[in-house]
């Protein structure tokens, strides 16, 4: 048995949910829900599109409950050709705001250079290590680099390259990660990403996107590590 609340849902006979799994949208919360067993330790939220919308909802869950130790931002994303290929899984070793910051008639200056922050967040490297192996030994195709978080899903090739040449050796792409990133930081709960890849970085060809294919993929990642938390602890 599951309760349902809004668009909370949590397995009832856990005490003290500890893994918060927060997506953008409910198909993406329903793959995630799939693949996890009811007698485990996640909540699950759809927290809204865009880093915004995701901040303030991971916020409000963390803030509520006390007992969370890992906070996932997690869904569907665009994989960067060369790096992350449509149906195989990414696992950000960091998060980056790609855009945000100025644009001048030259170039696009970053947040840093701007000396308003960082546009990078950490992710928890003990728990990234873990998940990492967990998910590379249920066969599951998994590339571990860093995942750019966009408000504006990129639609061009020029668009494409000039995020490519921002971030060395980036993943993919997403618009929630930085946003939920940030929620954890305040309230100092451990963070990671991971996105199943239903599109490329590109030109936009909605008709190509493979999003039933990426929802599988998510389902059973979650499959494979629904069992995390506890080991975490043996
Ligand atoms: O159209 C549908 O049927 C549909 C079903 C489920 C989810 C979607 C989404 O579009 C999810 C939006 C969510 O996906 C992430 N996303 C996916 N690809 C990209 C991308 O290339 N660039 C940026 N974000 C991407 C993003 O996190 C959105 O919140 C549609």
């Amino acid at each position: 048995m599951t309760q349902q609340k809004n668009n909370h849902i949590q397995a009832d006979n856990c005490l003290a949910p500890r893994i918060l799994v927060v997506t953008a949208v409910d198909a993406e919360r329903d793959a995630v829900l799939r693949g996890l067993d009811e007698n485990t330790s996640f909540t699950v939220i759809a927290g809204g599109v865009g880093p915004a919308a995701a901040a303030v909802s991971t916020a409000l869950e963390l803030a509520a409950s006390p007992s969370y130790e890992l906070v996932i931002s997690a869904g569907i994303g665009g994989g960067f050709s060369g790096a992350a290929e449509l149906g195989t899984l990414v696992l950000a070793d960091v998060v980056i705001a790609a855009d945000l910051g100025a644009e001048t008639a030259e170039r696009f200056i970053p947040l840093d250079e701007l000396g308003f922050g960082s546009a990078s967040l950490p992710v928890s490297e003990a728990w990234r290590e873990r998940l990492q192996g967990v998910i590379r030994q249920s066969g599951l195709p998994l590339h571990v680099g860093p995942v750019l978080t966009v408000s504006t899903a990129t639609g061009t090739a020029e668009t494409a390259g000039l995020r490519a040449s921002l971030v060395p050796g980036a993943a993919a792409e997403a618009m929630e990660g930085y946003g939920v990133a940030q929620a954890a930081a305040k309230l100092e709960v451990p963070f990671l990403e991971l996105r199943s890849i239903s599109n490329a970085v590109g030109p936009r060809d909605r008709a190509a996107w493979r999003i039933g294919e990426a929802m599988q993929v998510l389902s059973e990642a979650f499959s494979a590590i629904r069992f995390i938390a506890k080991e975490m602890h043996q």
